[in-house]
Parts: structure tokens; sequence; C-alpha cells
């Protein structure tokens, strides 16, 4: 036995072993097996965004929602969506979610829907919504296992054949769907009036439409407003693709319908090849083993963009691979070799007409629909690329307007009350009421004579009303925080901001030199919406779930540049406007004291005092000039001299007086349909 000695040189026995051994590599082998990709998630989908029943809602229209965009884009159909989610029993909604895109093949569906990592994205470059081929058999795989109730899919690619229909549940073990109707095979419903019977009678959710696709899930979920909802999702979807039209009936039967305010598709994305610099040495690998037995050159050339024959020749020079090599004999030391050649070589940068922004144009058309304010800007900033993959930046911001908390009814606020989960009241101000800082909502607790720490289901009739005449009075547009709108391939990102590259270039610029008060590193103060959106035919999100996009420095760069671009312009606009209210101030002054002046002038001198006041006036009138200017729709000042201030086609300004939208729009709706009543 190996003996020790201590620093004394006293020799000790090493100690034994403290017990038997456990376990043998035998016993552990038989444990070992392999774990299908859904059991994975099934036990981890929070990584897929199902981590609490207010959180797996959204996820599951989401991935709904998204999938219909993507479809019907593909198929150059103007997308037009049906949302319903309705309450079952408690603590259960069901969601059905349809769209007029090109439906589904028979075959195909029990594999979208019934089987994870199953899509036509994740191979491909192209700008998609979806990547991953997980999205909605995940959301179909909670539903199963929250309520035991099957996902069930209706969908139909002509007006003349049959509508495929399935109930299906994901076998988990196998990660294989299993169809529960029409004895395992499914139904086929017959086009015309005998399909219409047939759906009729078997009480199958349907908008009838001579294509698409309806997907029901019920599921465990909880049902908010505010930050973080359906109803926020919905709506900044509506901002960013004013080409859809959207439906939709919330679980308490309001209805919302975000009408299209473009009637032409985003061109359609081109699918590229990978660029060499995205490629890692692991992947670089696999590819050459996948490929078909070819030249080297031939093999850079064919899959990968950019490779011309003499970038290819270069390659195979600097890695000394013989050009000719059929691709299967490089070896691994030689695999090492043409990666490193790939990284010396000068190769130009990938082609990015692939990437399809949303455009200045349409980002100022959908801001001014769906946000309230008074002037908007935007710029969309030539494609980069970041690890070989292309990507673009486009910003739109949207000032002024009037704040959520004004627009408010007092019945809108009593069912927010019922509603809210917050514990504090001052929570709920902030957690509801999207822009709302902790300042401003500090303001109106102290308006209303409420503590900050009351929770609001306790609140009595009286301080309800406090609260509700409060939330309208107090101007809060100071205390009111930045909002910002973050995008990738035109799908709203609503949680995880502080992990997210947008958020953090946000915080970390300087908004002071635009007019807007910020204290270092946080967000600027103001009632201001800023929408920030990044296309890329592969977007790097920090996780599965989507919901943050990591910090690459080419693309860190990007967001400030878009962000400088329409910062200067909104600092233009606030300093003209500043000057306008100096001026008028300045006037109301001056004609404050005119008539005294005139008075006291005419009775030194024996003037005319009427004609000395219109003087007088005249001359107040002039010196304040700039108190009359008024800007056209892109800023630039009416029948003045228009170099003044220009700033451009990428701006629009309106009268905040003439804006219909509101942010909070369901005590509208509530309002109208009281009214037809
Ligand atoms: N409504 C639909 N109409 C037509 N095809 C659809 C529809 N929904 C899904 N698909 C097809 O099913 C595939 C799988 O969808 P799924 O939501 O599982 O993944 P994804 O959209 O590819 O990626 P991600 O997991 O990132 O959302 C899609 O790639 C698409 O080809």
């Amino acid at each position: 036995m190996a003996k020790s000695s201590t620093k004394t040189g006293v020799a000790t026995r090493a100690p034994k072993p403290a017990s038997a051994r456990r376990s043998t590599a035998q016993a552990m082998a038989a444990s070992q097996k392999e774990i299908s990709v859904s059991e994975f998630f099934a036990k981890n989908r929070h990584l897929l965004g199902f981590d609490n029943p207010r959180k797996s809602l959204l996820t599951t229209v989401k991935e709904a929602v998204d999938n219909s965009l993507d479809a019907c884009e593909e198929a150059g159909i103007l997308p037009e969506i049906w949302v319903h989610i309705e309450p079952t029993t408690t603590g259960r909604y069901k969601v059905g979610i349809q769209d007029n895109g090109p439906g589904i093949l028979k075959k195909q569906i029990p594999l979208i829907f019934g089987k994870l990592l199953y899509g036509s994205k994740f191979h491909r470059l192209r700008q998609s919504r979806g990547q991953q081929g997980i999205g909605i058999s995940a959301a179909g795989m909670y539903g199963v296992q929250t309520t035991g109730k099957p996902v069930k899919i209706i969908s139909k690619v002509s007006v003349r054949k049959p509508a495929h229909y399935y109930e299906i549940q994901i076998d988990t073990r196998r990660n294989e769907p299993k169809i529960l109707n029409g004895k395992g095979e499914g139904v086929d419903i017959p086009p015309g009036e005998k399909g219409a019977a047939y759906i009729e009678k078997h009480g199958i959710e349907w908008v009838d439409q001579p294509h698409g696709t309806r997907v029901t899930i019920e599921l465990e979920a909880k049902f908010v407003r505010g930050r973080g909802s359906v109803d926020e999702y919905l709506q900044q979807t509506a901002i960013a693709n004013p080409h859809v039209t959207l439906h939709y009936l919330d679980p308490e039967d309001y209805q919302y319908d975000y009408l299209r305010s473009a009637e032409v598709l985003p061109p359609e994305a081109k699918e590229i090849k990978p660029h060499p610099y995205g490629v890692e040495v692991g992947r670089l690998a696999t590819m050459i083993e996948e490929a078909e037995a070819q030249s080297v050159s031939e093999f850079f050339r064919t899959r990968f963009s950019r490779v011309t024959p003499a970038v290819a020749k270069r390659l195979c020079e600097t890695a000394k691979v013989s050009s000719r090599t059929n691709v299967h004999k490089v070896d691994r030391p030689q695999i090492d070799q043409l990666y490193a050649a790939i990284q010396e070589t000068k190769i130009s940068p990938p082609a990015t007409d692939c990437i399809c922004p949303i455009g200045e144009g349409l980002i100022l058309k959908g801001l001014h629909q769906v946000v309230p304010g008074e002037f908007y800007a935007a710029a969309t900033r030539p494609p980069s690329v970041y690890r070989g993959n292309p990507f673009q930046v486009e910003v739109g911001l949207a000032y002024g307007g009037s704040a959520p908390t004004q627009n408010i009814t007092m019945e809108l606020l009593l069912d927010l009350l019922e509603e809210t989960d917050t514990r504090t009241i001052r929570q709920f101000l902030i957690h509801t009421f999207n822009g709302l800082g902790s300042d401003a909502a500090d303001k109106i607790v102290k308006a209303a004579t409420l503590k900050t720490r009351q929770n609001p289901s306790g609140l009595k009739p009286k301080e309800r009303q406090k609260l509700f005449e409060a939330m309208k009075n107090v101007n809060v547009a100071e205390g009111q925080q930045m909002e910002v709108m973050r995008y990738a391939n035109r799908v709203p990102l609503q949680f995880q901001q502080a992990a997210c590259c947008v958020t953090q270039s946000v915080s970390g610029m300087n908004w002071r030199g635009y007019g807007l008060s910020q204290s270092r590193g946080s967000m600027p103060k103001g009632p201001v919406s800023l929408m920030v959106h990044i296309a890329s035919v592969w977007v790097p999100f920090t996780s599965e779930s989507k919901e943050a996009i990591a910090s690459y420095p080419e693309i860190q760069k990007e967001i400030r540049l878009g962000l400088q671009a329409v910062g200067r312009k909104l600092g233009m606009y606030l300093r003209r406007r500043l000057k306008v209210k100096q001026q008028s101030d300045r006037r109301e002054v001056f004609l404050r004291y005119l008539k005294e002046v005139a008075t006291a002038v005419s009775e030194i001198n024996a003037a005319e005092e009427r004609e000395l006041y219109d003087q007088l006036v005249k001359v107040a009138e002039k010196r304040t000039a700039e108190a009359d200017m008024k800007l056209d729709d892109r800023g630039r000042p009416i029948e003045e001299d228009p170099t003044e201030l220009n700033l451009g086609d990428n701006v629009l300004i309106v009268d905040p007086a003439q804006h219909e939208a509101a942010i909070n729009r369901v005590g509208a709706v509530e309002e109208e349909e009281l009214e037809e009543d």
C-alpha cells in the first residue's frame, strides 16, 4: 500500500475508502439508454417557453401564428389569421389558430404536429420566423401533458379537394405521432355541402376558407393582459407585419380586428448557401462526410456561397491539399488545414439580397396605425454580416401621444384589477401599462392617496374611483419610460429583455443628446416607443425559446447606427418644438403688455392708440415668427425656408389630437359594443 509522509516526517497510512462500491459499470450500463428528444423537452419544457401557465398560452399562440405567417408568405398569399382563445374549465383554455395559407399535405400533418424536430426550415439558410422545427409540436405536447386532450388539426389545400382532419397525441417515448381519430388514419372531409354538414355535426372548428390550416390545442394556461401577454404579441405583430389581417377573439369575448394597411407581400426571401466564414470545423467535417464523391475544389464551389474557382484553388493551396483529391479521401488533419485556410483566405462577404427588411415606409405606417404619437421616424440600415450570416437592422421610433393609463375606462380598470396577479398597486401599474416607469407609477399612487404596498385586489370601491381619477389626471409623460419593442424576422420578442443585445444597445446609448432624459446606462424617459427589427437567415437567439438575441459585435454596431439615425431626427424635431414653444411663450408676454404700452405712449406723444397698438403687435409677431411655424408630415416647415429643417422622407409628423389608435384597445371595443347594444 502507498505510504505518505507529513511535513514532520512521521509516516502515516493512506485512509481506507469510506464505503464499498455502490454500483458497477455493468449495473450502470443496464440503466443507460437513449433519450428521445420529446422526453427531453417534456422534462425541460421551460427551455421552449413553457415555464408557467401564463407564458405557455402566449408561446402556443405565437408558435401557431408564426407558422401561419411563414406558410402564407412562402406560398405568396396575403395572410389572414383567426385567433380564438376560450376558457374551458378552471385554469384551462382552448386555443384555435387558423390561416388562409396553402394547407398541409395529408401525410405531413401528423409529423408536423406530433413529432419534435420535424420541419422544413432547419436545414436551409433563408429568412423565416420558424427555424428549429420544434415550435408547434412542443405546444401540442404541452397541451396533451397538461390536459390529456389531443391536438386537433384541419387542413385544406384546395377548394375542390377534401380537407384532412386529425386528432393527434405525441408519443413522447418514441417522438412519434399517435393518431386517435379515423381508426388511426385521420378523417377526410369532402368539399362542398356534405363536408360542411360533417364539420357542423362533429363540432369541428373551422372558418370556411378555400384553403388553409387550423390547429386547436387545449392547455393549462393563464390569461392576462399587459406585458408579455397574447394581446401585446398580436398588437406588436400587427405593427411589424402591415400586410397581415388578424382577427382575435379573446377569452372574455372581446373581438380585435387588425386590418392590413399594406396590400403587398414582403418580397420573397431567397435561400442562400452557407458562407465559408460561418462554418465551424465540426460542421465542415460533417459537410464533407455528407457530400457526394467530388473533388475538394468542386465541393467548395458547389456547397458554399462566394467560392469562385479561383478562391477554391487558393483555399486548397493554402491548406496544402490537392484540389483534385476526392473529398471523401480528405482526412481529419487535412480538414483542420482546410478550416485554417478558410480563415486566412480573403473571400467576398455573402450576398445580402436574401434579406427582406420591412422597409422605412411600412415601419412608419405600422407604427402610426397602432402606437399613438405625433412624431415617427424610421431607419433601415444596409445589410451586414455576422459569422458568415447576412442580417439587417431596422429601427422605428414613435414620440408623443397620450399615456395608456389615460385611455382607460372604469370598467376596464375593474377587469384589470380583478385579473392581475401582482401583489402591490405599484407593481400592477408598472406591469399592466406599457412604458409606464416606476416614477410615473409612484406619482399615480400618490395622487390617489393610496399606499404603495396596497394589494390591487383588495381595493375598496372608493379607492378604485380615486385610482381611476389619478390615472386619468396625472401627467405621466415625464415619468414614462421608453418602450422598446424587439423583433426578430418580424416576430415580437417579449421576454428576457435584459439578456437581449437590443435592450443593451438601447440603454447603452446616450439619448440625452437627442432631447430625452436618461440616467446613465438605463432606459431613457419620455413618451417614446421604439421598435428594433433584426432580419437574418439565421437569428442568433440566446436559447431555444427564441426570446433574446445574442450580442455579436457586428449586430451591436448596426443596432447602434440605426438608433443614432432615428435619434438624430427626434433630436431635431424636439429642438424645433422647443423653439416654437419658447417663441409662443415670448409672444404671449409681449401681447400681455402691449395694450398698456400703447396707452402710455399715446398719452405722452398723443399718437393714435389703436394704430400704435396694431403696429406693436405686428412687430411682436415678426420677432416671434417661429411660434407660427407649422411642419408638414415630413417635418418641413410649411411656407418657410424649406432648407431650414428637412428631416427627409423617413419621418412622419401627425397632429396628436387626431390620432385614433389607443394603446389599450379593450376599453374602446367595449364602449363600441355597448353603444351598439
Ligand atoms: N399553418 C401551417 N401551414 C403550412 N405549413 C405549416 C403550418 N404550420 C407548420 N407548418 C410546417 O411545419 C413545420 C414545423 O413547424 P414547427 O412550428 O414545428 O417548426 P418551425 O416553424 O419550422 O420552427 P420553430 O421550432 O423555430 O418554430 C414548418 O417548418 C412548416 O413546414
